[in-house]
């Protein structure tokens, strides 16, 4: 038998009347011959999809794209302007900050009217109350109107409240990023427990969560849903929408055999990236060559080990002339998680204009960070402009993989292994 769904989105549409002035609405109301002084907008349009119940699914878009629109349809606090919404279970949602809470009251009789909004007595919320107050941990302001919380503060009660209701889908938007770092990472903890076995909704912005926490990603743009499917492919496609860039498939052995241009040296150690790779960029320049070495040896490697001093290789074609480039690598973990990113221009290298039907090469010597062992990934770039401020040119997902050899302590957690750690008994 398959998953049963846990919300179905058939069609859905949502208008907003949108008036120039307050008094056209006024006007509109009072007009006996029925004159519209509006204009419709449409903030969703006929999006339809299914979640499974169990299914984390995660909810990205621009500003302004529709995201809180469709969240506040699936909590019944908008109606649909025309679509059929079907959600089977208790919906306990993080909306927006204070959605749920009334200012006035203290902390505890928010607590207990929410109880009564997600149809609990108050006995059952009694039983609820500790586990709340704790997660919470907020102390004496419980008996304070929630009107004089700081927005840490109303973020823990309310997603203290959320999770605590046994909900059966968990809806949370964007606002667990106003709790502080240590709160934020106590929530992530409590959403990768309850999605084993709740359905989980989430809006973010945060790619890193939709990568590490989603199975499935609904990209909306403009109320239309763009696409449905794999984190992983439509984040890098967001990352390049929202970068102002194309999102491609790339065959670089074709692109290099095209470009012809041979000429002995140094490149020629280059490896071609010759793997239908993802890249994002406005294409004025292309990297068309990777190598990784080892800095003693000199020997091209993808196996390494923590802490091993290595060089990277660059070969970059420029299709036009490019002022202030700035060339630069990322390193991801398996789940796309960028672990370190360096470049030119953080470096302090001001790298002259680059002209095209030049072969150009950059090398970055580097000690490779203490990682864990397992699998990651090198992924080149090359904009311009300054770090705050830059136009991508190409952006290479994952162009090398790297394998990170154990270093016989395996079984410790963590993506990081401390260096030089000194341990002593000292009583
Ligand atoms: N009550 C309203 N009346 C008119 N227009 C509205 C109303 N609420 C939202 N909109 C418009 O609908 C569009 C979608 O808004 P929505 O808040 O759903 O976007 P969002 O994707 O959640 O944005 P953000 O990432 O900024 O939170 C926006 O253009 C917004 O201006």
């Amino acid at each position: 038998m398959g998953q049963m769904n846990a919300i179905e989105v058939k069609d859905l549409t949502k208008i907003y009347k949108l008036y120039n002035k307050q008094t056209d609405r006024l006007k509109e109301t009072l007009s006996l011959s029925k004159k519209k002084y509006h204009k419709d907008f449409k903030a969703l349009n006929r999006i339809s999809f299914n979640v499974k119940t169990g299914e984390c699914l995660g909810i990205i878009g621009k500003n302004g794209s529709g995201k809180s629109t469709l969240l506040k349809i699936l909590t019944g606090v908008l109606t649909p302007t025309s679509g059929a919404i079907d959600v089977t279970g208790k919906i306990s949602a993080l909306l927006e900050l204070g959605a749920g809470f009334n200012p006035d009251l203290t902390g505890m009789e928010n607590i207990y009217l929410n109880g009564t909004i997600m149809g609990y007595s108050h006995s059952e919320m009694s039983e609820k109350v500790d586990g709340i107050l704790a997660f919470a941990d907020i102390g004496e302001f419980i008996h304070q109107p929630v009107k004089s919380y700081s927005s840490g503060m109303f973020v823990r009660l309310a997603f203290a409240v959320a999770i605590n209701v046994e909900p059966d889908i968990l809806i949370i938007d964007e606002a667990l990023s106003v709790g502080d770092l240590r709160f934020q990472q106590k929530c992530y903890r409590k959403i990768d427990e309850l999605k084993k076995t709740k359905t989980v909704l989430f809006v973010t912005h945060d790619l890193s969560v939709i990568n590490k926490y989603c199975d499935r990603v609904l990209w909306i743009n403009e109320g239309i849903l763009l696409e449905d499917g794999d984190p992983k492919m439509i984040s890098k496609k967001y990352q390049a929408f929202m970068i102002g860039a194309d999102f491609k498939k790339i065959n670089f052995k074709e692109q290099v055999e095209a470009a012809g241009s041979v000429v002995p040296g140094i490149e020629d150690e280059i490896d071609s990236l010759n793997d239908e790779l993802d890249v994002m960029g406005d294409d004025k320049a292309m990297i068309t060559g990777i190598s990784l070495l080892d800095s003693i040896t000199g020997e091209k490697t993808s196996v390494v080990e923590g802490n091993q001093e290595l060089r990277l290789l660059l070969k970059i074609d420029v299709l036009q002339k490019l002022e202030d480039p700035i060339v630069g690598f990322s390193i991801k973990d398996r789940l796309g998680t960028i672990i370190s990113q360096t470049n030119s221009y953080v470096l302090g290298s001001d790298l002259a204009t680059l002209h095209p039907n030049k072969n150009n090469v950059f090398s970055f010597d580097f000690r490779f960070p203490n990682l864990n062992h397992g699998q990651y990934t090198i992924s080149p770039a090359i904009a311009s402009g300054t770090q705050e401020d830059h136009r991508q040119h190409s952006w290479v997902h994952d162009a090398l993989v790297l394998q990170v050899l154990p270093l016989g302590y395996e079984e410790l957690s963590g993506i990081v292994h401390l260096s030089d750690v000194i341990f002593s008994s000292l009583k």
